[in-house]
């Protein structure tokens, strides 16, 4: 069996705090500079590649002197804001030794559940990777306290998959890769190394992070990894100091457990669609512009609308209609409904004038548009 990394061209990487503190002892340069040579292997490769680390409370701690793990939720978010400034120079001049520009970019979860700020943060980050820089994202810890309190770096690498279509998720950790328990506790657990991500019996196996610095454990790998798939990534758990751990992986080498995920790509992003977004418009389109998406798979573009209906926000899903309103696909908006009444029938080039900036060029992007 080929492994879905070997052909994955958008990779998602996330390393949890335990392996990048080197277990609370300071952020490992030495780590992450091995991580960024791999990294920037792959995008001379061709590939795709997004950094999720975790590190920065860990970091702070350090550098703030302070030798135990604070109670206070303030203080976390106060050593996450002075850690996050040695993991960002890290991994920036890691990255730099390798001729790759890196951008760094603080998430929280409800930025990612925001319809407005979901379309924001994918399309900076679909630019950043065009541009060939690696994004390092991490929580932003000054203004969520939940996520540091559960510590869930996991989730956010998942949640990030998911925005970005990415076909792979690597979660890189302190142990092998999934046992059948908790290996700290039970030294006869085995590895699995394959199963298909979700199988519920997965989680029975997963006991509480491992030690004082990591937190999530193996659940919420586990369920990353479930997360993951419902966009069609297949996820891997690794050690993250096997060495070439990334480029192996790549090259298709089986390496930890892998977690495949069952849908494939486009089936699973129309059922993500339909799951998640309640239809607040819709935009009727002329005959080239219906020809054009239904069958040339392409973007809907302003000038192809001759009428929009209903009040909806950037980032809400809309229904595409036909002349005859018939509905031929729905989608997430780029533009509000009064912008799009604005910019209806109208070339990009016009948009600047009519709006007083420029947007993107389409109301609605192909990747974000599912034919019904
Ligand atoms: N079934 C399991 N297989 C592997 N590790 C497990 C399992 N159950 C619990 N763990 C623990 O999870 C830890 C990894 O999670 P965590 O400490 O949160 O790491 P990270 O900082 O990489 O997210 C391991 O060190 C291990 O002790
Ligand atoms: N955002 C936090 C990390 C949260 C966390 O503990 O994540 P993880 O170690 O991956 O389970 C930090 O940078 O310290």
């Amino acid at each position: 069996m080929t492994s879905p990394l070997q052909h994955a061209r958008r990779i998602v990487v996330k390393v949890g705090s335990s392996l990048v503190t080197d277990e609370g002892r300071g952020v490992d340069a030495a780590a992450i500079g091995a991580w960024c040579r791999q990294m920037a292997a792959l995008v001379a490769e061709g590939r795709e590649l997004v950094m999720v680390s975790s590190g920065a409370i860990a970091e702070g701690m350090k550098r703030l002197g302070w030798a135990q793990r604070p109670h206070a939720v303030h203080e976390l978010q106060a050593a996450a804001a002075v850690g996050q400034m040695g993991l960002a120079q890290i991994y920036e001049s890691a990255l730099r030794e390798h001729g790759i520009r890196s951008a760094l970019v603080l998430l929280t979860h409800a930025d990612l559940a925001d319809r407005e700020r979901y379309l924001n943060a994918r399309s900076t980050l679909l630019t950043l990777l065009e541009l060939g820089v690696i994004p390092v994202i991490n929580e932003n810890d000054t203004v969520v306290t939940d996520e540091i309190k559960f510590g869930d770096n996991d989730t956010l690498g998942a949640l990030v998959t998911n925005l970005l279509d990415a076909d792979a998720l690597v979660i890189l950790t302190d142990q092998q890769g999934l046992y059948s328990a908790d290996p700290r506790k039970h030294p006869d657990a085995e590895l699995i190394r394959a199963a298909a991500a979700g199988t519920p019996e997965l989680e029975a196996f997963a006991g509480g992070a491992g030690s004082s610095i990591g937190r999530g454990g193996m659940l919420t790998k586990i369920l990353a990894a479930k997360r993951a798939a419902r966009s069609g990534a297949s996820t891997v758990i690794a050690w993250g100091r096997e060495p070439d751990v990334l480029v192996r992986l790549a090259a298709g080498e089986s390496i930890g457990t892998l977690l495949l995920a069952s849908t494939a790509k486009v089936a699973a992003r129309k059922q993500w669609m339909s799951d998640h977004l309640q239809l607040r418009g819709s935009v009727t389109v002329d005959n080239g512009a219906a020809a054009k998406i239904l069958e040339g798979g392409k973007s809907l573009l302003p000038v192809g609308v001759t009428k929009v209906q209903g009040d909806f926000q950037r980032g809400d899903v809309i229904a595409v209609l036909r002349e005859s309103g018939a509905e031929i696909g729905r989608g997430l908006s780029n533009y509000s409904s009064s912008e799009a009444r604005l910019i209806a029938r109208k070339p990009s080039a016009e948009f600047e004038r009519l709006l007083g900036f420029i947007g993107e060029p389409e109301l609605i992007h192909r990747d974000n548009l599912v034919m019904v």
